[in-house]
């Protein structure tokens, strides 16, 4: 069993995880809900020995204590993490990376029976194993990354996001591919954002909120929670009824993917100046009066009471840019054609090339997924959007 007892991580001042305590059974599959920035890759990360953070509290393993330990050790000991984004290697064919899974001294010794049991559970593994990874589908490339993983021969494997950027059809296949891994004895710790398909295959869950887990309970219990519904299961804007725990989730009606993905937001979230300490525009006069005296003073008040000085000439001239930024923004958009009004329309991407000569820019898409931001390239004439 995996057992993360008050575990608290601290990326310098910010608190990322406030004392959060989960537990994973071998033979379960536990489920991590919480909104973007919530500090739900930070508890996978810190249970596996690559947190970037100051980590304390507790992770034990069948007894063993996993804080502390290397990351190959914590590997050894029968934790695997699939990161968000795969961790594969794209170059390599999908033998090596398999192969390459089986690094660990407890591998090493059962890797053939370990990859009969891999091939066994996705046959397509098996039957491309020379394809390099690189060239497969997204889906396939997460399949290669569970077999990965599968092949340090877990006793607890987590996950991080693992239906990100997956069209819906391809994320059933996944979460089913996940019940198969619990049945076959494994623990399954998941973090996800899609909550719907997680908790139909899970059985139980917890909810991180601000760092902090505020509530722990089964798949079915949580399924059937009006908070949840509302906050993760989008109860509120849909007529669909929620899932059912351990029943996979009937084929979506929408088949094609689509060009991507925008989370939902947090309902939690923290404005700037909470974060910051201090107003924006505070911030602003700040800088100004600052670049007007031109010396170096304290801007920013730091949690302990104390504050960090910021060089004036480098926050004018960050402010300096957005301004102009947003000048530009403006500029743009008073020289923008006149708004079209037809739905269809609106819904077709422009071609480029019929664009004015003033507009012959690649479009760039910003999707805000705090804390993040991802950029979506289309590249003239293309009407696909690539990730940056
Ligand atoms: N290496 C780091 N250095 C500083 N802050 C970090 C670091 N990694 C994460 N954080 C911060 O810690 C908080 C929790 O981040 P984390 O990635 O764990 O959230 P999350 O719940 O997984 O979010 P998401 O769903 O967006 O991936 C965020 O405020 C994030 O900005």
């Amino acid at each position: 069993m995996l057992e993360l007892e008050n575990i608290t991580v601290r990326y310098g001042q910010h608190r990322a995880l406030e004392e959060a305590s989960v537990k994973v059974k071998e033979g379960e599959i536990v489920v991590i809900l919480g909104a973007n920035g919530a500090g739900k890759s930070t508890l996978l990360k810190a249970a596996s020995g690559i947190c970037e953070g100051s980590v304390s509290g507790s992770a034990r393993l069948n007894g063993t204590e996993l804080i502390g330990l290397s990351a190959n050790k914590i590997v050894d000991e029968g934790l695997a993490l699939v990161p968000e984004g795969r961790g594969v290697f794209p170059e390599l064919t999908v033998k090596e990376n398999l192969t390459l899974g089986a690094y660990s001294q407890r591998a090493r010794d059962e890797e053939k029976q370990n990859l009969a049991r891999v091939q066994e559970l996705f046959p397509k593994l098996a039957d491309r194993a020379s394809q390099i990874v690189g060239t497969m589908s997204g889906g396939e490339q997460q399949m290669v990354a569970i077999g990965r993983a599968m092949m340090s021969n877990p006793r607890i494997l987590t996950l991080d996001e693992p239906s990100l950027g997956l069209s819906p059809l391809l994320s059933k296949e996944l979460f089913a591919n996940l019940a198969k891994v619990r049945d076959l004895g494994l623990g399954i710790l998941l973090v996800e954002q899609n909550a719907k398909q997680s908790l139909a295959i899970a059985d139980r869950g917890y909810l991180l909120e601000n760092a902090h887990v505020t509530h722990e309970d089964t798949a079915q219990a949580l399924i059937s929670d009006p908070a949840v519904q509302a906050a993760y299961l989008g109860a509120a804007s849909s007529n669909e009824s929620p899932p059912t725990a351990s029943e996979p989730e009937a084929t979506p009606k929408l088949e094609t993917p689509s060009a991507f993905q925008v989370k939902p937001a947090s309902t939690q979230t923290m404005s700037a100046d909470t974060i910051l300490g201090r107003s924006i525009s505070d911030l602003v006069d700040a800088a100004d009066e600052a670049s007007r005296q031109n010396v170096l003073r304290p801007v920013v008040p730091a949690t302990n009471g104390k504050t960090i000085g910021v060089p004036s000439d480098r926050l004018s001239a960050a402010l300096n840019e957005i301004e102009m930024s947003a000048k530009r923004a403006l500029d743009r958009k008073s020289s923008a054609r006149p708004l079209r009004t037809s739905q269809s329309e609106r819904l077709q991407p422009q071609p480029i090339a019929s664009l004015p000569a003033s507009d012959q820019k690649p479009v760039v898409i910003e999707v805000y997924r705090a804390p993040r931001v991802e950029v979506y390239r289309r590249q003239p004439g293309s009407n696909e959007f690539e990730r940056d």
